[in-house]
């Protein structure tokens, strides 16, 4: 009876009529989606057009292209003056309250019972969608807990496979002639493989088809993030699992490849009688130790393992790609008399001599000029405005103790990156790449005999790029700070290392650009340069 009468109602609608109809139904989805969003003080400054519901929906509009623009602007008029303020979020997120740099401590120092980085994570990446519905926290405490533990062990491991997937993606590259190729491609080309060395080990960290299909996986989550929070929340329950089929197809398929793997370490690490067994140090085997230590019987089968490392790659592949391609875009289109790259090679490949060509750890933190050239192309080029945000999950909200405002539950609060690195109170020329600005102190202080006051030379030893504070965000700050920098810092030097030493590359006319969607930097991925093998 409802059916039939339903059914009479639509085919009585005009064009018109239907067009008017599905307006209106798109709109009333806006409005529910503003009603739902937490409601933040009036004594916060705002940024974009007046609150209401005309000026939201004008900043939703606006946020692909503005947001940025607003939180540099907030930054400037509030937070450099010490004040919090919001700019908008894109429909289906709520606004962000930008914490000034002088509260960071405040803002990192709330427990995760009050502001929370996983539920963060869990809203802002749609991992009810994209992830399973699986939370993220067991692969994460897995990899703060084993990685940085395991990383000098993994050192050769790594090593090993940065040199051959180099090679065999610049095969082709000759001493005589010059190549074109692809930055962007080539960072994809070597990275998952690399990154996969640590996370699953070889020989499936060189299956083609499985890569291809992780790579795949972390774009799905980034392009669905985007489509999600784009539209509003009430139709997430449909276009959620549609987008989201993607993501589904590229598990299945890395997962038709990783299987028998995975099944074989399980059945190696899991049977009684095969307890001298000595698995191979990588995530695939952390995560089955700890679930067996923790008794988290439900974890130790392939296709729950082969879930747990999706979490990973995303953190791991796309953000490392980004950083590789941004340091060579700059590094080549450095100003020449800066000498940038002859400077690094002949500090990679003198320390790789003195250590007979093993990377050992106490060589790779010794190149300060290259630590220093990655860590400020990771201040200049940053890919994003802010990578450090939290929900507020205290039922009854936060209140700021420093201005008094107070946040309900639900809201998000983040801190502001890009604008801290382009401040010019605490980086002098802060637009220019100045490759050695961080290694350039170290020398100096040592220049003067390195035993001036006892504080001087702690900031001094904390100049290197692993180590976070509220001026150097890259891997975020506090806690929840990445724990694969020390991992990426050693694999970026290597790779600068024997890029350098067996290739020699064409500098670029000028820094490519990069252009903002919405809080993210698309990438210029086109970018090709020319390659020659180095006579030795
Ligand atoms: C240049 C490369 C990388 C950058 C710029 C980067 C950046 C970050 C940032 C900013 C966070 C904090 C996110 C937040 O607070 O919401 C983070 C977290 C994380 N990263 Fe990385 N990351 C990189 C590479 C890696 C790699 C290679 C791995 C693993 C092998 C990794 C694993 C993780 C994990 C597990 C977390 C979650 C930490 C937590 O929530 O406690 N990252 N990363």
């Amino acid at each position: 009876m409802a059916t039939g009468l339903s059914s009479q109602f639509l085919e009585s609608l005009t064009l018109g009529q239907t067009i008017l109809l599905f307006i209106f139904f798109i709109v009333a989805s806006f409005v529910v989606d503003f009603t739902w969003q937490p409601r933040y003080p009036k004594s916060l400054p705002r940024l974009g057009s007046e609150d209401g519901y005309l000026g939201t929906i004008k900043n939703w509009f606006q946020y692909v292209t503005r947001f940025n623009n607003w939180v540099a602007e907030g930054t400037e008029k509030y937070g450099k003056h010490g004040r919090a303020f919001v700019v908008p979020a894109a429909p289906a997120r709520p606004d962000e309250i930008v914490v000034p740099r002088s509260q960071t401590a405040w803002f990192l120092e709330q427990p995760d019972r009050v502001l929370s980085t996983k539920e963060s994570h869990r809203d802002s990446l749609f991992n009810d969608y994209q992830f399973f519905g699986l939370d993220d926290q067991f692969p994460i405490q897995t990899i703060h807990k084993h990685l940085a533990r395991n990383i000098i062990s993994l050192l050769p491991t790594i090593q090993e496979e940065i040199h051959s997937a180099i090679e065999a993606t610049l095969a082709n590259v000759t001493e005589e002639e010059w190549t074109s190729i692809n930055l962007w491609e080539f960072f994809l080309g070597i990275i998952p493989r690399i990154t996969n060395a640590v996370l699953v080990g070889a020989p499936l960290c060189r299956d083609g088809e499985f890569l291809k299909n992780q790579v795949a996986f972390a774009d799905d989550v980034v392009r669905n993030s985007f489509i999600l929070m784009m539209v509003p929340s009430i139709f997430h329950p449909i276009v959620g699992p549609l987008v989201c089929l993607s993501n589904r197809l590229h598990w299945r398929k890395s997962y038709a490849v990783a299987k028998p793997f995975i099944k074989k370490r399980l059945d190696d690490m899991m049977k009684p009688e095969n307890s001298d067994y000595k698995p191979p140090e990588d995530m695939l085997t952390w995560l089955i130790r700890q679930a067996k230590s923790d008794g988290l019987v439900a974890e130790l089968n392939p296709v729950m393992l082969s879930k747990r490392l999706l979490p990973v790659e995303f953190a791991a592949i796309h953000t490392t790609v980004i950083t590789a391609h941004s340091l060579l875009l700059d590094l080549l289109s450095s100003d020449p008399s800066q000498n940038c790259l002859a400077i690094i090679r002949e500090e990679t490949s003198r320390v790789f001599r003195e250590e007979n060509g093993n990377w050992t750890k106490r060589g790779l933190t010794s190149l300060h000029r290259t630590d220093s050239a990655i860590k400020e192309s990771m201040r200049l080029s940053n890919f994003a405005t802010a990578l450090t945000h939290r929900k507020v999950i205290a039922p009854d909200g936060i209140t700021n103790t420093v201005e008094g405002w107070h946040a309900p539950y639900g809201a998000s609060l983040m801190l502001d990156l890009g604008n801290t690195h382009h401040d010019e109170n605490l980086y002098p020329d802060p637009d220019k790449y100045d490759a050695f600005r961080f290694s350039r102190v170290r020398e100096d202080y040592q220049a003067s005999g390195g035993n001036r006051d006892p504080e001087e030379a702690i900031r001094i030893m904390r100049l290197g790029m692993v180590t976070t504070s509220d001026s150097f965000l890259p891997f975020s700050h506090g806690r929840h700070a990445c724990p694969g920098r020390f991992f990426v810092a050693h694999e970026l030097k290597m790779i600068l290392a024997f890029l350098l030493d067996n290739f020699e590359l064409r500098p670029l006319k000028e820094r490519p650009k990069s252009f903002w969607l919405g809080g993210t930097i698309i990438p210029p991925v086109q970018i090709e340069t020319e390659i020659r093998r180095r006579k030795k």
